[in-house]
């Protein structure tokens, strides 16, 4: 009698450790047409949108999905590169950058990296199938958010967990939480902070700007709120700032409730009022360069803080492939991957950490 056995049954083929970057997502391209199965997928998210759900599916199907696509199409239309959506793009080369770096100081752990995205393409289910086809038994779940959100890290997580619930012969799966006071993504982020200031002299202000959230997620206990201000403290005390040099503030409101306060926006027109000779802006919540960063913060926001008066505008980009940012991430993932490979592997993944440190440095 012949045994029945899952489809992705791979015995023989050696047992993989997946490292499985996951970050929000984006449209396969900046038309209308291609934002609407993408903005529907985001906010049909119970995590994203916290609106009793028959009052939301009037609102979301009745007016935003037919007013936001052809607004938002515009302004992607106005970041997109060559290649393809920015936040895309840097992603891809993230993982290929990581990858190399983990290859170069652990060359013979048997290691997968990849990416997916939350909402859009390459998805969650779709990666995890290439992941279980390739034999991985083992995944770290790397969300690209250095601050906890139950409307980022959580659904990423959520997202695994049910596709998870599917396999009969389920991998193992580790999270990380957050990093939002990792000594190196602090670091990586200051010294960006420096090169900029290196080349282009000081600003009167500096502007530290994270996403926003709904004010009730701070009231329900959500730690974003305090993760931010803490990461932002950390990068102020790292570059050496006063308090009245740095200001942290929140962006991308969406929607008719309060959100985090201080707005962005309401920011930048307040300093430019103030005829503030220049300011800097960065992002510290995201990791690589996007709409929300490119189209919202470099465009928008230099109009606003201008429009109101304000002299120099910079805006400061993400850390996207910068050498210090891919050896703090290449360090984060193998701390997580402590007891994970085999154990000739352990005493490499030792010398592997100890070696990211140092290129870290180095660089
Ligand atoms: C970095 C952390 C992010 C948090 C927290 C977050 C919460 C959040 N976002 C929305 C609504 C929208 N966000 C959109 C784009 C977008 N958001 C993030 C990150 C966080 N969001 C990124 C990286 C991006 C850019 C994606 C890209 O393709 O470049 C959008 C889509 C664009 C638009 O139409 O404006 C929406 C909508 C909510 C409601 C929310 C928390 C409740
Ligand atoms: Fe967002
Ligand atoms: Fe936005």
């Amino acid at each position: 009698m012949a045994y029945l056995v899952e489809p992705t049954y791979t015995h023989g083929t050696p047992e993989k450790t997946a490292v499985l970057l996951v970050n929000l997502g984006t449209p396969d391209a900046p038309t209308a047409a291609a934002l609407r199965p993408y903005l529907k997928q985001f906010l049909s998210d119970p995590r994203v949108v916290e609106i009793p759900k028959p009052i939301w599916w009037m609102i979301l199907n009745g007016i935003i999905l037919n007013v936001r696509p052809k607004k938002s199409a515009l302004k992607y239309a106005s970041v997109w590169m060559p290649e393809g959506s920015p936040l895309k793009v840097h992603t891809e080369r993230q993982t290929a950058l990581l990858s190399k770096q983990l290859s170069e100081i652990v060359p013979d752990a048997p290691l997968v990296v990849d990416y997916a995205m939350r909402y859009g393409n390459p998805s969650i289910p779709d990666v995890l199938a290439k992941l279980k086809a390739q034999n991985c038994q083992r995944i770290l779940l790397v969300p690209m958010y250095p601050q906890y959100a139950a409307s980022t890290v959580a659904t990423a997580c959520d997202e695994v967990f049910a596709q998870l619930q599917k396999m009969r012969n389920a991998p193992a799966l580790r999270t990380i939480r957050h990093y939002h006071d990792d000594a190196a993504y602090i670091a990586a982020t200051a010294q960006n902070v420096r090169d900029h200031w290196t080349l282009h002299g000081r600003p009167d202000m500096l502007l530290m700007s994270f996403h926003g959230l709904p004010r009730y997620t701070l009231e329900k206990g959500d730690p974003y709120h305090c993760e931010c201000h803490k990461t932002g403290r950390l990068i102020a005390e790292a570059l050496g700032l006063s308090r009245d040099e740095y200001r942290i503030t929140f962006q991308s409101r969406f929607g008719k409730a309060e959100w985090l306060q201080p707005y962005t926006t309401a920011t930048l027109k307040e300093l430019g009022k103030a005829n503030t000779r220049r300011v800097d802006v960065i992002c510290p919540g995201f990791l690589a360069d996007c709409l929300e960063t490119l189209e919202e913060i470099a465009q928008e926001g230099k109009e606003d803080f201008q429009h109101a008066g304000g002299g120099e505008f910079h805006y400061i980009p993400c850390l996207n492939e910068r050498p210090d940012w891919i050896s703090a991430l290449t360090k984060l993932t193998l701390d997580n991957l402590q007891g994970w490979l085999a154990s000739p592997d352990a005493v490499a993944l030792e010398q592997g950490r100890l070696r990211a440190i140092e290129l870290g440095a180095q660089r």
